[in-house]
């Protein structure tokens, strides 16, 4: 049986009208690496205080360990939290400062002494001791506010954005500082994060929050991969929302209609019928561009493509074309005037703004989404995990078509946008 250490049971919290947690639940096992990852005011912090006690839920209840501390004190459950503004004494040096809890226990002083300098040890600060919080850099700052929260052996370490306030390159340094840290102190990690990035590098699991809600619960590769909603598909990495009709039914797959071309989807067991709308999610990097140099090859008939010429394949023009962090991204406007995004490695492309072109994928490297909205009104996030079968692909970067082709690769960062469609 699984080791839980800590058991989120139907939380709500409200603060005067508006209510922050809508009934959210969540079983962590013991040495898991969770990150909360959402947008800004989804509830992130909300959740993270309920847990360390500094708030009480309206409703529901916190288990640690099996026993329910719902209405303990914070000094009462053995969790610590490290935040993004450090909250070190200013007046006390390294030493002090991660002492600090200790001596407030009544820890006997010689194993007070180990303790902080196997704390220091663990982040890289022996040698600092003396020195105070104002002659630190950020990361340094940042290292002693976790060996402080470490020096106590907490069941749960709660990180609220703790690396938010460092530039990128010491931010990723300390991300696999923390990831290994964790690694060799077992200790479960609850982690806050609105960079997915972040959270797909350092995770077991990621839980993606919106609206006070778990939206989706599941490791990096099943949130990556296997988004269940439009949201999941946008926030985590950046993914094309299309929506269609679908148009026939074959044994291994669909076509869908839209107005800007007709593509194939491969067939799952979802209950699905002619007719049916659905929404579908591609990956940037699974989107593969052919430029149509004939203009002869495809003809627009009543804003349709005609299905004689070319039957699968949505028409469109290039549009923009932008390089950032390794990445070209290449926005293509549809013939119905909705955009969609490929990208690709390196900064060279043959298509140019204007050019007319074919966008298409490979059937397996889509996701349905959102059919929990389709088939029940209800987004609790217990349906939205059970609704949707996980056989649904695995997304290839690998595509290849045509000769002019545009060959779309790896990660992305989200332009996050809910809503857009
Ligand atoms: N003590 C409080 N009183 C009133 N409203 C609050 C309080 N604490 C949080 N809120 C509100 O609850 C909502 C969720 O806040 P929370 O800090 O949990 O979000 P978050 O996801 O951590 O956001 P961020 O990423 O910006 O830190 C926000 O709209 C916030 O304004």
């Amino acid at each position: 049986m699984k080791d839980i250490i800590l058991e989120i049971e139907h939380i709500e919290k409200s603060f005067g009208d508006t209510q922050v947690l809508k009934g959210i639940n969540l079983s962590i096992e013991k040495g898991e690496f969770i990150t909360l990852l959402g947008a800004s005011g989804c509830g992130k912090t909300t959740t993270l205080r309920i847990i360390s006690g500094l708030e009480t839920p309206d409703k529901g209840s916190i288990k640690l360990n099996g026993i329910d501390v719902t209405k303990d004190e914070p000094n009462k459950r053995n969790v610590n939290t490290v935040f993004q503004n450090y909250a070190l004494f200013p007046h006390m040096n390294v030493e002090t400062n991660i002492a600090y809890s200790l001596k407030l226990k009544k820890v006997e002083k010689n194993q007070i002494k180990q303790r902080v300098a196997e704390a220091l040890q663990l982040v890289q600060l022996i040698g600092f001791e003396k020195r105070m919080p104002s002659e630190l850099s950020g990361g340094q700052k940042q290292r002693v506010a976790i060996a402080r929260a470490i020096v106590n052996n907490p069941d749960i370490l709660l990180l609220d954005e703790p690396l938010g306030a460092l530039d990128l390159q010491l931010r990723r340094q300390m991300q696999i500082e923390l990831k290994n840290l964790q690694k060799e102190l077992g200790i479960t990690f609850i982690y806050i994060t609105h960079d997915q990035e972040e959270a797909i590098n350092m995770s077991d699991r990621i839980v993606v929050m919106k609206d006070g809600r778990f939206e989706q619960v599941g490791t990096p590769h099943e949130v990556y991969d296997l988004p269940k909603t439009s949201y999941v598909a946008r926030f985590v990495g950046t993914a094309n929302i299309i929506r269609g009709q679908i148009e026939t039914m074959e044994k291994e797959t669909i076509t869908v209609h839209m107005k800007s071309g007709n593509v194939q989807v491969k067939r799952t067991d979802s209950p699905l019928q002619i007719h049916d709308e659905v929404t579908i999610a591609i990956r940037s990097e699974n989107i593969n561009l052919i430029e149509e140099n004939d203009g002869e090859k495809i003809q627009i008939v009543e804003g349709k493509v005609s299905k004689d010429e070319e039957p699968l394949g949505l028409t469109g023009i290039v549009k923009e074309k932008n390089f950032a962090a390794g990445l070209l991204r290449i926005n293509v406007e549809l013939i119905d005037g909705k955009e969609i995004t490929a990208s690709r490695h390196g900064i060279d492309s043959t298509l140019e703004v204007g050019d007319r072109v074919r966008v298409s994928w490979k059937p397996e490297t889509y996701v349905l989404v959102d059919m929990v909205d389709k088939y029940t009104k209800n987004s609790n996030s217990s349906i939205l995990q059970n609704t949707l079968e996980p056989s649904l692909i695995s997304m290839s970067p690998d595509v290849t078509d045509g000769t002019k082709s545009t060959k779309c690769s790896l990660t992305d960062i989200p332009a996050i946008d809910d809503g857009k469609e």
